[in-house]
């Protein structure tokens, strides 16, 4: 099999707010078409980890590389979906205008959508079951809808790298299992990183896994069969030891 490039490489990151590290001397690579459960205790360091991927968040020391460039430079290849929680909706856009917003190149410079742009956008919208929202300021949505339209937007872009911040987060069990659906018709189109409390529901679609506490541990239980440096293997113990198939065809490492 011939090696694939590297979607993401981080090395010797130490990063945090202020003077104060949250994570120090992390490593990690992920090989394109990959997807990274992230797992964690709240406050272990998931949305920083993210954060530092999507360019949000600058490294105190080290490097980290988004397909050989940096996140700032890699920007246009990158969908992010952030966590609910550190969101307000309550401007008055649309469905359609939120979603669109992720068709364009900057978001200073005045542009028009381009008619494929358009199409784009509703294709979109049908994929994630909104079309007959469009239209719907993104105020009066629904939780569910929310992320749903949000993870529209995300993929607007066209990204290379798909980053997910808790998509399940305070949705009901309908709308985690569209939203499971819709993520395992992307796994293996693009890279995707997810974190998730939900580590049954993420165990089922992640090809390689790592628990975030301060630190990175890779998913383990592979009884030390594999090279030490891969991050792929079992799920912590909440799923009962069930992880896919495919897991460790691809793997990434830290
Ligand atoms: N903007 C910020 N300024 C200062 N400290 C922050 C900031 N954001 C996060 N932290 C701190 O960094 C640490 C890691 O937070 P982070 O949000 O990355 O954790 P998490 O694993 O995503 O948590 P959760 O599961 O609760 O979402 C926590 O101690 C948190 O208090």
């Amino acid at each position: 099999m011939s090696p694939r490039a590297n979607a993401v490489t981080l090395t010797g990151v130490r990063a945090g707010y202020g003077a104060t590290p949250v994570l120090s001397e992390t490593n990690l690579t992920l090989a394109s078409g990959e997807c990274l459960a992230v797992t964690g205790p709240n406050g272990g360091g998931k949305s920083t980890l993210l954060g530092l991927l999507v360019g949000l968040l600058r490294p105190f020391t080290g490097q980290v590389e988004i397909h050989g460039s940096s996140p700032r430079r890699a920007r246009g290849r990158i969908g992010y979906l952030p966590q609910a929680a550190r969101l307000d909706l309550e401007f008055p856009l649309t469905v359609r205008d939120l979603t669109a917003m992720g068709r364009l190149r900057s978001t200073w410079l005045p542009q028009r959508l381009r008619a494929a742009d358009r199409a784009a956008v509703a294709d979109l919208l049908r994929w994630v079951g909104l079309a007959e929202l469009a239209a719907r300021p993104v105020a009066a949505l629904s939780t569910g809808q929310r992320r749903r339209v949000l993870l529209a937007r995300a993929l607007a872009t066209e990204p290379d790298l798909l980053v997910l911040d808790e998509p399940e987060a305070g949705i009901d069990a309908e709308s985690a299992e569209r939203l499971q659906q819709l993520l395992s018709s992307l796994i293996g189109s693009m890279t995707v990183v997810v974190a998730s409390h939900d580590i049954e529901g993420i165990a089922t679609l992640a090809t390689c896994g790592v628990t975030v506490d301060h630190g990175l541990t890779p998913w383990s239980g592979n009884g030390g069969q594999d090279e030490p440096s891969r991050g792929v293997g079992d799920p912590p113990d909440e799923t009962d030891g069930r992880f896919p198939e495919h897991a460790g065809a691809i793997g990434g490492s830290v």
